[in-house]
């Protein structure tokens, strides 16, 4: 479903970075020289010619910030990339809360300050730490991908959790209402969404029997004009299972036998741009330009990590 790049004719450097954590709190320090400079981070930095990874990962947190790791725990694995170099930076991400002994500010680091996780100065950070950090924090083994344009500006992403090939597959089904350029949607709807829940395909049902139902119960719509536009699977970072929905898409400007009744409104579509559409900004605007397309999001409560749009052609 996902693809992950391969770097062939890529030199690699290993990096490592540890987050330590103490309750409901984060350590982090504000980087004064080299890779990050000016931001805050957790600790970490290059593996050294015959060191393990963990070793170095232990050896940078006592040298960054003074304390010895008791146990610790890697979590993701993230090549960074960085646009005109050949060599991928790999990191390995380490998840602590089991340490020793006092913190020290370093040269390299200070000031070391423990933050309450909900407030993490997301602003100074590196700009891929939103994406990766709530698998660290529910502690989900992932791989990842950041391309970087420069050091603010990313231009790509891809995160894999390690246990998404075991996950079950659910198909659910929506039907999106569309006359010219406006949106079919029921007053119930809140404000900020446009669109009807998805309902689940019945063992043995066809989608486009499901497709056809779900406009009889939805909308109160009888048309055998489905069209199916878009494949989107959702994954949930902690949820067993991926719901994969079959997106069709009725024009029923086109259509003779649809009768509306009052409970709906028609929105038009080049007004709700500013508004929070499903999941994300370009989500209703890729499917009404009515050509066919996957799409899959990952998702932690309402935060998009990771999105990829895949045309057909
Ligand atoms: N995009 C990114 N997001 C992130 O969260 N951490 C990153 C990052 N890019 C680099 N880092 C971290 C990994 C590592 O802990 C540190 C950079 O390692 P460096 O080797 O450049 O730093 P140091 O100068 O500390 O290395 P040493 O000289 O080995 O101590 O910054």
């Amino acid at each position: 479903m996902l693809e992950y790049p391969t770097f062939k004719s890529y030199s690699r450097k290993l990096l490592t970075l540890t987050l330590i954590f103490k309750n409901d709190e984060i350590l982090l320090g504000m980087k004064n020289r080299g890779m990050g400079k000016g931001k805050w981070n957790g600790f970490g930095g290059k593996v050294e010619p015959n060191e393990t990874i963990d070793d170095a990962a232990k050896r940078e947190v006592k040298e960054e910030c003074g304390l010895d790791v008791i146990s610790m725990e890697k979590i993701g694995i993230i090549d960074f990339e960085y646009v005109g170099s050949k060599e991928i930076l790999e990191g390995h991400i380490y998840f602590c809360d089991l340490f020793e002994g006092d913190i020290i500010e370093s040269d390299e680091m200070a000031p070391i300050k423990w933050f309450k996780i909900k407030d993490s100065p997301c602003d100074t950070m590196w700009i891929d730490h939103k994406y990766w950090f709530p698998m660290i924090l529910k502690k989900i083994p992932f791989k990842a991908h950041f391309k970087y344009l420069n050091d603010d500006t990313m231009i790509d992403s891809t995160i894999i959790l390690s246990n998404t090939v075991n996950k079950t597959r659910e198909t659910w089904v929506n039907v999106v209402v569309k006359k010219d350029n406006q949106i079919l949607k029921h007053k119930n709807i809140d404000e900020s969404e446009y669109l009807n829940k998805h309902e689940q395909v019945m063992t043995g049902e066809s989608l486009e029997n499901a497709a056809l139902r779900y406009l009889k119960m939805h909308y109160e719509i009888t048309t055998e004009e489905v069209q199916k536009i878009a494949v989107v699977n959702i994954e949930l970072i902690d949820k067993p299972y991926i719901q994969e929905i079959q997106f069709f898409v009725v024009d029923i400007s086109k259509s003779t036998n649809a009768t509306l009744t009052n409970d709906y409104q028609w929105f038009d579509i080049s007004n709700l741009q500013a508004k929070k559409l499903w999941p994300d900004d370009k989500f209703l605007s890729t499917l009404f330009m009515m050509k066919p397309f996957n799409a899959y999001f990952l998702i932690d409560n309402d935060n998009v990590l990771c999105s990829k749009y895949n045309n057909n052609e």
